[in-house]
């Protein structure tokens, strides 16, 4: 998010596709919320929700006011001020194929242009299936919309495309109505505030950057886990899987900004280039290799928080004997000067044992060894940046046991990010930035292609192969063995927290670590 002035925002007309629909409620409308509260939007501004059910423009205001309650991170304060922000909301039924309805919504918008002074600056925002996406700039270009006096943007959300051809088909279709710089393509991940900070720790920090490479670092780890299961979401998520769902985007998106090379300048075509090229890089598994570099995984039933659940196939709408993986772990290599020989390990499922997305950077031992932890060895530093559901750093060093003579103790230096003041929700930080115009934590196509390149050779290589190589793990556990074999063949093994070992903090020695990777 960057630093401008509320006096410099621009008043807009946000034009909301799916306006009623789960994410706008439970994401879109909170967030707009957030930002209208801390005067961090124009106040000239207007929303107009979109779905095919009929709803008076009162009875959606009622849903805004709801969403807000029930679903924005502080509970309200103001009833005045959210009933005024509600009235920011009016709704219009149409049916996206409606070619005819979307006369009706131009003129919708110009109405209320003409009547908040507001110069045809158009946010369309597409919350609703990804296979109306092309459709709906179709007929935004057709009616006349996306001509404007003012901007024009469009925010679109994920999934782009379910591999390379079908994103190019949809990105070639969108190009027809947007250019490249009007597109706001989501990343929810890109949003939140240690993600974001990625880039400030490595390029802020001498201490950080000089080391940043394959002289000190010795492998990276990228954990991203869940608790939750397929939960309502089987239709969409049963034909994804967890390499098209998380991997190709979020995780992909926090690999290229641990390796990504200083941009030039903080701007986003800079800081894009940079992380493009990270992309260009990254070693492309064949299908024979995807078997020793790549797991994947399906939860089988099992217990959390001391409860039963269902296993994956037992799911409510999944395939029966669905071959889909709701667990992936892979080994990555970025073939450039920074970072040949380092393995990159990612992995990501759901439910897991615990929520938990974070990067660590496990560093190089030093060239002696002096000093000895009880085990007679000498645990590794690790830079652990967490990043949900803890926003924090925690740098674990060696130090002196305190009372023993040369035994040494791994000790964490924690900072704790959203301690004092809670963060703002990544969807909040992304509407912002949408509405100024600042595309920085927004993927450009060359990203969005380049990921799917990577993955759809590995994609095709599962979807060739039997059960044999899905790895079922019991649901409440850390994922299937295998992912564990593929650090250990290397001499590796996860990191929980980061935590590997006893930590002490001030006098207290914790062995918060120990068992649970
Ligand atoms: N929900 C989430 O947490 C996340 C969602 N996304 C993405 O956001 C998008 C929306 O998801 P979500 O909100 O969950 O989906 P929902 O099904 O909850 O909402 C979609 C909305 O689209 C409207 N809609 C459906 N068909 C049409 C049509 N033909 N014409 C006009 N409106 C239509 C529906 O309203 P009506 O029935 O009244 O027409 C509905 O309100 C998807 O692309 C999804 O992948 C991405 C990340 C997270
Ligand atoms: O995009 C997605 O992300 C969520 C996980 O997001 P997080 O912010 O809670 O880490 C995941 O559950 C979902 O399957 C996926 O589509």
């Amino acid at each position: 998010m960057s630093n401008l002035k509320t006096s410099q925002l621009d008043p807009f007309v946000m034009i909301l596709f799916g306006g009623a629909g789960d994410l706008a409620r439970r994401k879109l409308i909170p967030a707009l919320y957030g930002l209208y509260r801390n005067g961090l939007i124009h106040e000239r501004f207007s929303v107009i929700g979109l779905g095919r059910s009929p709803r008076e423009t009162e009875d959606y205001r009622q849903i805004i006011m709801e969403s807000v309650e029930k679903h924005f991170r502080l509970p309200v304060e103001h009833r005045g001020e959210l009933e005024a922000f509600s009235r920011h909301f009016e709704y219009i039924s149409l049916d996206v194929h409606d070619r005819e309805g979307y006369h009706r919504l131009k003129e919708r918008v110009e109405d209320r242009e003409r009547g908040l002074g507001i110069p045809e600056n158009r946010l369309f925002y597409l919350a609703i299936a990804p296979g109306l996406f092309g459709e709906v700039s179709f007929h935004l270009r057709d009616c006349g919309l996306a001509r404007t006096h003012g901007w024009k943007r469009l925010v679109i959300e994920k999934p782009f495309g379910h591999d390379y051809p079908s994103a190019k088909e949809l990105n070639d279709r969108i190009r027809e109505t947007f250019q490249e710089d009007e597109i706001y393509r989501i990343d929810h991940y890109l949003g939140k505030e240690m993600v974001q900070n990625i880039q400030v720790i490595r390029f802020a920090n001498t201490l950080f950057e000089n080391m940043w490479n394959n002289r000190y670092i010795d492998h990276v780890q990228i954990t991203a886990s869940e608790v939750v299961g397929v939960e309502d979401r089987a239709g969409y998520y049963d034909g994804a899987g967890a390499l098209r769902d998380m991997v190709q985007n979020h995780i992909l998106q926090m690999v290229m900004l641990v390796a990504m090379e200083p941009p030039s300048r903080l701007k986003p075509e800079a800081i894009h280039d940079e992380k493009i090229k990270v992309l260009r890089s990254l070693r492309r598994w064949k299908e024979e290799e995807v078997n020793r570099n790549m797991v994947r995984g399906q939860y089988t039933g099992g217990f959390q928080n001391g409860k039963p659940v269902l296993g994956y196939r037992e799911e409510d709408g999944v395939r029966e004997g669905s071959h889909n993986e709701t667990f992936v772990a892979g080994r990555l290599y970025i073939d450039n000067f920074r970072w040949s020989g380092v393995p990159f390990y990612i992995r990501t499922g759901k439910r897991m044992n615990q929520k938990t997305t974070e990067v660590v950077i496990q560093f190089k031992g030093v060239p002696g060894q002096l000093y000895f932890n009880k085990d007679n060895n000498l645990d590794p530093n690790l830079l652990v940046i967490k990043i949900n559901p803890e926003e924090g750093l925690s740098l674990q060093i060696n130090a002196k046991k305190p009372g023993a003579e040369n035994e040494v103790v791994p000790i964490a230096m924690d900072f704790c990010h959203d301690c004092e003041e809670s963060s703002p929700e990544a969807y909040e930080s992304l509407l912002r930035d949408a509405v100024e115009g600042d595309r920085t934590y927004f993927t450009h196509w060359d990203e969005v292609s380049l990921a799917w390149k990577f993955v759809d050779p590995i994609r095709k290589a599962w979807d060739q192969q039997t059960d044999s190589t899905l790895c079922f793990y019991e649901a409440g556990t850390t994922g299937p063995k295998e992912a564990d074999a593929l650090l250990a063949r290397d001499g590796y093994r996860w990191h929980s927290s980061g935590l590997s070992t006893s930590v002490v903090r001030g006098n207290q020695i914790t062995e918060e670590g120990k068992g649970k990777s």
